[in-house]
């Protein structure tokens, strides 16, 4: 079983670029679903969910996102994912058409995960992020928490961005969050949907169970999927490079609890 997802590039509507598109029918994901358009400006893409949540995020651009008799006009924070500028999202409740008009070029993702459960549709302004600097020595990270499990919004999905720079490491000391056995561990399958800086870099990223049943370590590129249907998963970052994820989350409960490999575990306890 591959855990990668290579970027395509097929415009399936006039103006609308499919990059991603990982979902039940091609993956062993039960909780999660994404897809990743590339929108020429004025161009539109619209979608009626069935039993799914979304959660819309403006990776890049200036969009209208309009939902439920809401319009939300000239959201989108960047031009690159890189300024790590928190951006504007949008969560769609369960069975709700939506549809996005690009006002710039833009880049957007919308994560999925299955539910019945109604939520409201709503703006999520870039600047209500929580920002963390996480790690020390060569596992430095900024995380842009998007809807994380703090925040009631959503019955499943959890989003966040990850930026790792240039020889450093994330998603590490290596965690998991496959066991559903809370409050000391939630069961959560998570998609990475992954960007470098400059453009032909690559990371490397492991994902691996306790018993090794499932090792796969992988080189990923610029736009690869990688999902993470259990197992540990750590992200190493080559030397000359930056990297950026935007993690899609989701499982029984919506709590982030996780498990950090026992062996691992002394590199968060160094002075
Ligand atoms: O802290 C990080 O390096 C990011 C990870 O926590 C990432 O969001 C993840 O693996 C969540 O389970």
């Amino acid at each position: 079983m591959s855990l990668l997802y290579q970027k395509q590039n097929q415009e399936i509507r006039p103006g609308v670029h499919l990059i991603q598109d990982v979902n039940a029918s091609n993956s062993p994901m039960k909780y999660t679903a994404v897809k990743v358009l590339a929108l020429d400006a004025n161009a539109s893409y619209d979608e009626t969910l069935g039993a799914f949540e979304a959660g819309i995020v403006v990776l890049t651009g200036k969009v209208t996102v309009s939902a439920d008799q809401q319009r939300f006009e000239g959201i989108g924070q960047r031009q690159s994912v890189f300024d790590k500028i928190p951006t504007d999202s949008v969560y769609v409740g369960t069975g709700l058409p939506f549809s996005v008009t690009a006002q710039t070029a833009a880049k957007i993702l919308i994560a999925f995960s299955p539910t019945t459960t109604s939520f409201p549709v709503r703006l999520l302004k870039g600047d209500i992020h929580q920002i963390e600097h996480r790690g020390k020595y060569q596992n430095k990270r900024l995380v842009q928490n998007i809807l994380p499990d703090d925040l009631p919004f959503a019955d499943k999905l959890l989003l966040v961005e990850v930026y790792t720079d240039s020889g450093n490491w994330s998603s590490y000391p290596p965690h998991r969050h496959d066991h559903d056995n809370l409050p000391t561990e939630s069961l959560l399958e998570e998609i990475y949907y992954h960007e470098m800086q400059p453009k032909q870099g690559f990371v490397f990223q492991r994902v691996y169970t306790d018993d090794h049943s499932l090792d796969e370590t992988m080189t990923v590129q610029n736009q690869d999927v990688v999902i993470v249907p259990k197992g540990y998963h750590p992200v190493g970052v080559p030397d000359g490079y930056d990297s950026y994820y935007l993690n899609i989350m989701a499982g029984p409960t919506r709590v982030w609890h996780f498990h950090n490999a026992p062996e691992h575990a002394w590199i968060i306890d160094r002075k």
